[in-house]
């Protein structure tokens, strides 16, 4: 365990909706904690999703299911409205954004510096993905719409059962 600049272990936030949890979501917390020594993960309520469709999951389910993960040492709901008050309560000294997330870093450590954070923002790398695996809880989401789609063709019509 090494300290950071506060003597202490250092601390590294990762935040994101994490519906579905797939790879890319393992392979962004295990890079996220691989930054520090110790992982919080903050993990967006649904209200704040703003920019794809709301997620499948409860915000419960899906903070339960990112804090079962080896990489992560605590995980918690984020606040609804004031994003500063769950950093402040970690007080981090990393915040590693998603390789996609639209969250640029200069902004964020602009923000960080406002709410009195002395911490640095990094960006981790891709999980690129191979073949037929998906990466994307929208992907995992379509897939899924695409076979049920897919299946909906193959029953037989409502006319053809009434002919019986
Ligand atoms: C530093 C930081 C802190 C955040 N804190 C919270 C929070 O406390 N509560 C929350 O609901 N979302 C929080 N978010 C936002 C979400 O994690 C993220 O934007 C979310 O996945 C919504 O997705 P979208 O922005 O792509 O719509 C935070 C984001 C950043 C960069
Ligand atoms: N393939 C991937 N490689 C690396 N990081 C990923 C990958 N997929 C998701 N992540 C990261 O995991 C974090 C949480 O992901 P989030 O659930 O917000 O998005 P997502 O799974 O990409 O879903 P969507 O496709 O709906 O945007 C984000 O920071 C995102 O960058």
């Amino acid at each position: 365990m090494s300290d950071g600049p506060s003597g202490r272990p250092t601390r590294v936030v990762a935040q994101g909706t994490f519906d579905l949890l797939h790879p890319g979501h393992v392979h962004y917390l295990e890079a996220a904690a691989d930054a520090g020594d110790e992982l919080h993960v903050i993990v967006a309520r649904a209200e704040s999703v703003a920019h794809k469709p709301d997620p499948v999951l409860s915000g419960e389910q899906r903070r339960d299911a990112v804090a079962a993960l080896e990489a992560v040492d605590h995980a918690r709901l984020g606040h609804p409205e004031d994003f500063s008050v769950p950093i402040r309560e970690i007080d981090p000294d990393i915040v590693v954004l998603g390789h996609d997330q639209h969250h640029d870093s200069d902004e964020i450590d602009g923000l960080l510096a406002a709410w009195g954070i002395d911490c640095r923002v990094e960006r981790a790398g891709a999980l690129e993905p191979t073949g037929k695996r998906l990466h994307s809880s929208s992907d995992i989401v379509d897939r899924v719409l695409e076979w049920w789609q897919g299946r909906d063709e193959q029953l037989p019509s409502l006319e053809a059962e009434s002919d019986d």
